[in-house]
């Protein structure tokens, strides 16, 4: 049976969630007018979406997977469930007004919030008893307070450079923590979803790990494996120099740098890192 997985077909999703699938070995569209791509080699299909409605799709079954954050996915109420953080595409949802205006999340009873995620903000405003009416607006939320449309908005913060522009800030509790994920039905896992995620986690750990060999004194290796212990064990072979082991094991990639120092203090010698290019667990 073919799997049938949607995919961002522009925004800020759309560029990094190919990458992945290419990385997973799958092919991707070379035009991004495209809207869908056969793999047949792999039994798969893809469907390039906007990544608002790819909730829905996946919720009502008409496809099996999708790739969308996990902002949209709450925003929709669609019954899809996130099965996989991808690392991507990480923002936060923030309550924002004029600089200065507002300071507590209490303020905004009476006030007219614009944003273009009205599921997330009303249900929380609802758990928290405040009654203020809001606006859906599409994007560019932003300006709709110089535009007197809104008091205040609700809207994806990254780097905050936005906001700022416009003359606005943050206030309140973060509202929730987005970033990419995969999403299906709960229930709907076969083994040709099994492969598929099974091999979007290969990307993931292949980009976060790196394998690190190393020779050191049998003396010294307990030492240097309470440092790296890998993820299941490290492999020792025989080194053809008496006394001496090889020892090879998956490290993360933040501060394997510092590992190789830590290894060398400990009796560590040719302490080599390699990229990992792809892999199951
Ligand atoms: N600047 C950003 N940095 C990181 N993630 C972002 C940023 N802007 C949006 N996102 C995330 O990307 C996802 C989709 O947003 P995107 O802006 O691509 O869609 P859209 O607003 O519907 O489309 P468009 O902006 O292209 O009209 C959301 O999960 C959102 O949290
Ligand atoms: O904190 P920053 O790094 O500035 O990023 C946040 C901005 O990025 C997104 O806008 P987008 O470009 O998707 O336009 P849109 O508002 O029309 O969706 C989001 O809606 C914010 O406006
Ligand atoms: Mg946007």
């Amino acid at each position: 049976m073919t799997l049938r997985i949607a995919v961002p077909n522009k925004g800020a999703l759309s560029q990094a969630a190919s990458d992945i699938l290419r990385e997973a070995g799958y092919r991707q569209r070379s035009d991004s007018k495209e809207l869908t791509l056969i793999d047949a080699d792999n039994g798969v299909e893809f469907f390039y979406l906007r990544p608002r409605d790819i909730a829905l799709y996946v919720g009502e079954g008409t496809l099996d997977v999708g790739i969308t954050g996990r902002d949209l996915l709450l925003d929709s109420g669609a019954q899809a469930i996130e099965t996989m953080q991808l690392g991507f595409g990480r923002s936060r949802f923030h309550f924002a007004g004029p600089a200065g205006r507002f300071e507590e999340l209490e303020e905004l009873a009476g006030q007219r919030i614009a944003t273009s995620y009205v599921g997330v903000v009303r249900a929380f405003l609802d758990q928290r008893g405040i009654d203020a009416t809001v606006t859906r607006l599409d994007g560019a939320v932003e300006t709709s307070i110089q535009l007197g449309v809104a008091d205040a908005i609700a809207d994806v913060v990254e780097t905050g450079s936005t906001l700022r522009a416009a003359g606005l800030a943050t206030f309140g509790e973060v509202i929730l923590e987005s970033e990419a994920v995969l999403i299906a039905r709960e229930g709907a896992e076969n083994a040709e979803f099994d492969i598929f995620r099974r091999r979007v986690e290969g990307v993931l750990v292949a980009r976060s790990y790196v394998m690190m060999d190393y020779d050191i004194e049998q003396a010294n290796l307990d030492r240097a494996t309470v440092l790296a212990p890998g993820l299941e064990g490290p492999t020792i072979s025989p080194l053809g120099k008496p006394g001496w082991v090889a020892v090879r094991v998956m490290v993360p990639r933040a501060g394997a740098q510092r590992l190789m120092d830590d290894l060398y203090g400990v009796g560590a010698r040719a302490i080599l890192l390699t990229d990992i290019h792809a892999c199951r667990l």
